[in-house]
């Protein structure tokens, strides 16, 4: 039913790809960015780069995406070292979902203490305009429901408990902190909060499951990040994650309207510059660990 599971992303292949990442990268990162598809410009924040192509980490895996450049971005963002992922991993690319989410527990083990993350989804709830960007104050995630939960197999106590609670995934001081931000900035118009929903992807949801998930709660759909958060938070780092809304998904059986990567690429450059600067903003005003100023 899902990918055949190896071994290669236990903690020994983690920590080895760690430890060659620290041997070779400039900075021993506290924030871990992870960039979804066409938000690879987030990465251009970084001063001081050097960056690593996935194909020549030892053990990563490869980017099959288009508008995932697949490179890990090693700098600093107004005095704070980072290290972000320019592209991810998607269930539908045939890995395993622990093979997706193992750079998260690579973040862990280079010492990373804050994960944010980002992504582009189709938009559920009727207010959301594309453009928008979405604070993820908690997730939906049907594949989990199917028995797909990247935390499934063995339990390393190395990295967690085997029951971690998933209610505090995402951190209010952090949801508090971009509000501000964005307030700040006058980004007030488009910024929202609400629940996102993973799907198995990569075919685009219909119009029943897009009407079926809003009426769930869902008020963005997308392919990614609850794998990646679920790991972060079973490691206990803090998390932080924002949905730019790329199209809205369609819920009406008159519309002519047809989801497709192009334009969720499109809205994702038209929206890159003011993501960079709620984010950078955003780490510069972060202390670690666990302390910051609002
Ligand atoms: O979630 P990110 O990586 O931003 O990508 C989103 O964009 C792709 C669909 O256009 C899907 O992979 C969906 O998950
Ligand atoms: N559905 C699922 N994933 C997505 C969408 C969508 O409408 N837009 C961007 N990623």
């Amino acid at each position: 039913m899902f990918p055949e599971s190896s071994t290669d992303y236990g903690y020994e292949a983690c920590k080895a790809t760690a430890d060659w990442l620290l041997e070779h990268a400039p900075v021993r990162p506290l924030v871990g960015i992870v960039c979804g598809s066409g938000l690879g410009g987030l990465a251009d924040m970084l001063k001081d780069q050097k960056f690593f192509s996935y194909s020549e980490i030892p053990n990563f895996p490869k980017s099959t995406v288009h508008g995932h450049a697949g490179r890990l971005v090693f700098g600093n963002l107004k005095g704070k070292p980072c290290v972000c992922m320019q592209g991810r991993f998607h269930l539908y690319e045939g890995y395993s979902i622990q093979k997706i989410t193992m750079p998260i527990r690579i973040f862990k083990l280079m010492g990373v203490e804050t994960v944010i993350l980002t992504n582009a989804a189709g938009g559920l709830n009727q207010d959301y305009k594309v453009g928008d960007v979405m604070i993820i104050k908690d997730h939906i995630n049907m594949p989990g429901f199917a028995g797909n939960n990247p935390l499934c197999g063995q339990n390393d106590d190395r990295f967690g408990i085997r029951f971690p609670c998933m209610s505090d995934a995402y951190d209010k001081e952090m949801m508090q902190l971009a509000q501000k931000v964005g307030n700040e900035l006058g980004y007030s118009h488009f910024l929202k909060e609400g629940v996102y929903c993973v799907l198995g992807g990569p075919s685009f949801e219909t119009i029943a499951e897009c009407r079926m998930l809003n009426r769930l709660g869902a008020d963005a759909v997308g392919m990614s990040t609850v794998h990646e958060v679920i790991v972060a938070r079973h490691s206990g780092m803090r998390v932080f994650a924002l949905s730019l809304i790329t199209n809205k998904a369609v819920m009406d059986y008159s519309s002519e309207e047809k989801a497709n990567h192009e334009e969720v690429l499109q809205t994702g450059e038209q929206r890159s510059q003011q993501l960079v600067k709620l984010v950078s903003t955003m780490v510069s005003r972060m202390t670690h660990p666990n302390d910051f100023k609002l």
